[in-house]
């Protein structure tokens, strides 16, 4: 679904992605782990056309989409719940996700926000409440339920576990292998190892923007380096 080949992506001088080469098959759930700074945002952005790569291309499906439009990208199927979620925090939680729909009618939108909202009770209980009052790990659930409400085919997610107690990253977790099992072909990075292995079928391990692992989720179990350096 999602291939990216020899991606070189700088900030002025310095070099935050060298040679990247990633792919994500379709209903698969990939995870991107790495420390502070190895490039795991960069990766994110460069993909959804935030970022412009030096070179390299992307594809989705069968479309070339190197430095595409974000919003065309947003047509094309794929989303992505920012790190830090960056939800509206005055406005309500209900508005939030209706802006998650900007592409859809208004008519549709409503309809969506009702569907993707279902997984997350939370929203429905508190949707005319101003999100900022939601506590963090239920504006990662907008965030997400924001994210879906375009029936995205390829959902990315970067740092789902950010500034969360270890409960809320497992509950938000659960929300996002709930999805996955409904069908979503998710690409997350996360730098909780540990959370993003035990979710994804396979991942990829950056360091200072260079690939340098890759495999199942028991592939990189086994891998002392990564057992050692990610996993505690
Ligand atoms: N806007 C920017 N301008 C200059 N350098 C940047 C910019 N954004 C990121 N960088 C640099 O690019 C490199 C990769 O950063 P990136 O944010 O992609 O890493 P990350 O793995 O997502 O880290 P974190 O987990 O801290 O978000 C780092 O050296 C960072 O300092």
């Amino acid at each position: 679904m999602l291939k990216v080949q020899g991606l070189n992506t700088y900030y002025g001088q310095v070099c935050a992605l060298e040679d990247m080469n990633i792919h994500v098959k379709e209903r698969e759930a990939v995870s991107v782990i790495g420390a502070n700074g190895a490039g795991k945002s960069t990766l994110l952005k460069s993909i959804m056309g935030e970022v412009k790569p030096k070179s390299g291309e992307i594809k989705l499906v069968d479309k070339t989409i190197t430095n595409s439009r974000t919003f065309r990208l947003v047509n094309h199927g794929m989303t992505l719940v920012p790190e830090g979620r960056q939800v509206f925090p005055y406005l309500s939680v209900w508005d939030n996700l209706i802006l998650g729909g900007y592409t859809l009618n208004q008519k549709d939108r409503a309809k969506m926000a009702e569907e993707v909202s279902e997984p997350f009770p939370i929203l429905r209980e508190r949707k005319n409440q101003m999100a900022g009052l939601l506590s963090g790990g239920e504006q990662q659930m907008l965030a997400i339920a924001r994210a879906m409400m375009v029936s995205p085919k390829l959902l990315l997610l970067d740092e789902p576990s950010m500034g969360l107690s270890p409960r809320l990253v497992y509950e938000v977790y659960e929300k996002i292998t709930e999805l996955h099992q409904r069908g979503t072909t998710i690409l997350l990075v996360d730098q909780n190892a540990e959370m993003a292995i035990d979710f994804c079928d396979r991942a990829y391990v950056l360091m200072a923007g260079r690939l340098v692992g890759e495999g199942t989720k028991q592939e990189l179990k086994d891998t002392e380096i990564v057992r050692k350096s990610y996993l505690g």
